[in-house]
C-alpha cells in the first residue's frame, strides 16, 4: 500500500489542507455478498472550509462523514484529519480523538430528553476531567451564547423548538472547541427559518473561527450556504462545483 505523508501542503485553491482522502475505500459484508459504498476515493478539504455533500441515497454520503468523523475505519487507503492519519487508529484510539477534535450534528438533533439544555452541552466536557466545575460551565454558557439560547438554558428539550434543539445540538458540537463538524442532514427536519439559522451558524464558524464543516444534504438551497459542494454517486465523486462567492446566501 502507498504510503502518504500528512497534509502540510496547500490544495490546488491555495488552502491548508485539513482532510486528504487518499484511495479510500469502505466495504461492508452483507450475507454472502460484499456491498463497497465508497471506492478509491480522493478528497482534500482546506481548513476552515465549510463542504457540502450530496448525492442520491445509498450513495455512500453518510458512510464517507463517519469515516471523516473517526466513527469507522476505511477498509482500504488513507485518511488524514489535521495530521492525524485515522486509517491508523484502533477502535479506542478513534473514539479518544473523537472526542477531542470532531463536533457530530445529526438531523434529529438527539438530546439527552430529561437534561436541560445547559446539561446536554455540558456532556462532552464531562470526559475532560482536567476541567473544573467553573470551567466547564463557563464554556457550556459561552457556547450557548454563541447560538443565541442563553436565555434558554434551564428548558428540556420538549419545551424547545425544532430549531432551538438543533442549536442547542450545536453548541454541544463545539464545546470542546473540535477543528471538525461534521453535520448529517443538520436542516432535514427544519422549517426554512429555521434552517436559514442553522446553516448562517454553521457559516460563522468556518469564516470567523476556522471550523472545517463537512455537511451531508438532500437540500440544494442547504448545500448553497456552503462553499463547495461534492457529488457522490455510487461510492465516487463524480461533480466538483465551487461556490466563489463569501457573502451570506438568502435561503
Ligand atoms: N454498517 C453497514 N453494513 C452494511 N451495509 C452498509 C452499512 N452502512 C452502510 N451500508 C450500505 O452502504 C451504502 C451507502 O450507505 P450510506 O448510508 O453511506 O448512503 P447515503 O448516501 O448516506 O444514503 P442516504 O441519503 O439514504 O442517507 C448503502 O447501500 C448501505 O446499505
Amino acid at each position: 500500500m502507498t504510503v502518504f505523508n500528512p497534509p502540510t501542503s496547500s490544495d490546488p485553491h491555495g488552502k491548508e489542507v485539513f482532510i486528504r482522502c487518499r484511495n479510500v475505500s469502505k466495504s461492508y459484508r452483507k450475507g454472502k455478498t460484499i456491498v463497497t459504498p465508497l471506492e478509491a476515493l480522493d478528497l482534500d478539504v482546506g481548513r476552515g472550509e465549510f463542504l457540502a455533500l450530496m448525492g442520491p441515497s445509498g450513495s455512500g454520503k453518510t458512510t464517507l462523514l463517519n469515516l471523516i468523523a473517526g466513527i469507522d475505519s476505511p477498509t482500504t487507503g488513507e485518511l488524514w484529519v489535521d495530521k492525524q492519519n485515522l486509517a491508523s487508529l484502533k477502535r479506542g484510539q478513534l473514539t479518544a480523538w473523537r472526542a477531542k477534535h470532531c463536533g457530530y450534528i445529526f438531523q434529529l438533533y438527539h438530546l439527552v430528553p430529561i437534561l436541560t439544555a445547559f446539561e446536554n452541552v455540558e456532556l462532552p466536557l464531562l470526559l475532560d476531567r482536567s476541567l473544573s466545575r467553573k470551567e466547564r460551565h463557563s464554556k457550556v454558557a459561552a457556547a450557548l451564547d454563541l447560538v443565541g439560547l442563553a436565555n434558554r438554558a434551564d428548558h428540556r428539550p420538549t419545551e424547545l423548538s425544532g430549531g432551538q434543539e438543533q442549536r442547542v445540538a450545536i453548541a454541544r458540537a463545539i464545546v470542546t472547541n473540535p477543528g471538525l463538524l461534521v453535520a448529517d442532514e443538520p436542516t432535514g427536519d427544519l422549517d426554512r427559518k429555521s434552517a436559514t439559522q442553522v446553516l448562517d451558524l454553521l457559516r460563522e464558524f468556518s469564516s470567523e473561527y476556522r471550523k472545517t464543516i463537512v455537511m451531508v444534504t438532500h437540500d440544494a438551497v442547504a448545500a448553497n450556504a456552503a462553499q463547495r459542494t461534492l457529488h457522490l454517486e455510487k461510492g465516487q465523486l463524480v461533480e466538483q462545483v465551487q461556490i466563489t462567492t463569501s457573502e451570506p446566501t438568502e435561503v
